[in-house]
């Protein structure tokens, strides 16, 4: 795969968000976010329900077209450059997009040939997948009789055919159980540490972040906090995680969530 820091990008973002401000007509959604992610680094996303996580991804992704504000991948800004950024990209989103009907080797396959990936190298990659997202034996399973976790790991497997340096994440783990959640995280997480992906996961729940993770905080549109966990938890004179979100977000901390209800 791919290793970010060798691929001749040294120092550049792998994300750069400046000044990017969206509407729904009248209903603002993102008002001037800017931030910037490092190449092979997990960074948190978190905001509440309508804080502007999805908008962003889909900004991120030129499902929507950035009108005020610029967002690059690896230095490619998406609306100039969309080619270039957009083949640096893996996404996963919320909704559920897998063919029930189709086996996961074709749900992958199909997917490859739309990056033009030919049939035998196409192949190989996705036994890598598979393995990495611990799905090896289940390649000729229909979608239809995986688990909610397991088709989540499937779309992420099919997220990263193209070998993109960059990986977001909107609510993956939502819906999952305890354990389907934290093995997900713990994929994710390891595949930052070995394979060098640099990885945006947005969420609205706090157990979902460790102390060393960088951390965007959203609120209704507006970006509240970007830093180092630590730092921002300083910064708002609070001593967690948990006091510190729930002053960002003008929550009583007992309304922030852990888990799922
Ligand atoms: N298609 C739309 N039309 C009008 N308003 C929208 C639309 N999509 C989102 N919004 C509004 O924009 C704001 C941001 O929504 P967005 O979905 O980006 O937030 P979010 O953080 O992803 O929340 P969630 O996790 O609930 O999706 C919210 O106030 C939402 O009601």
């Amino acid at each position: 795969m791919q290793h970010v820091k060798t691929d001749g990008n040294g120092g550049v973002a792998a994300l750069e968000v400046a000044a990017v401000s969206y509407s729904y007509g009248s209903k603002r959604a993102l008002s001037d976010v800017s931030f910037a992610i490092a190449p092979a680094s997990f960074t948190v996303l978190l905001g509440l329900n309508g804080a502007g996580k999805t908008t962003l991804f889909s900004l991120i992704s030129r499902l929507y077209s950035t009108r005020n504000g610029t967002i690059r991948i690896f230095g490619n800004d998406v609306a100039r450059a969309s080619g270039e950024a957009l083949r640096r990209l893996g996404i996963v989103f919320q909704a559920r997009t897998l063919d029930l009907d189709l086996s996961v080797y074709q749900n992958l396959s199909y997917h490859a040939s739309l990056h033009g990936i030919g049939a035998r190298q196409a192949r190989q990659r996705i036994d890598t997948l598979l393995k990495q997202m611990d799905m090896g034996d289940r390649l000729h399973d229909k979608a239809r009789s995986l688990s909610g976790g397991q088709m989540r790991r499937i779309e992420i497997a099919r997220a990263l055919l193209h070998e993109p340096p960059l990986l977001l994440l909107d609510e993956a783990t939502v819906g999952l159980d305890i354990q389907s959640r934290a093995g997900i995280l713990a994929t994710i997480r390891k595949l930052v540490a070995t394979e060098g992906i640099g990885v945006l996961w947005a969420t609205h729940l706090i157990d979902e972040v460790e102390d060393g993770d960088q951390v965007v905080v959203l609120r209704e549109g507006r970006l509240v906090a970007a830093g180092k966990v630590t730092d921002v938890v300083k910064s708002t004179g609070t001593k967690t995680l948990r006091d510190a979100f729930s002053r960002l977000s003008g929550l009583d901390s007992r309304q922030i969530t852990d888990i799922e209800p």
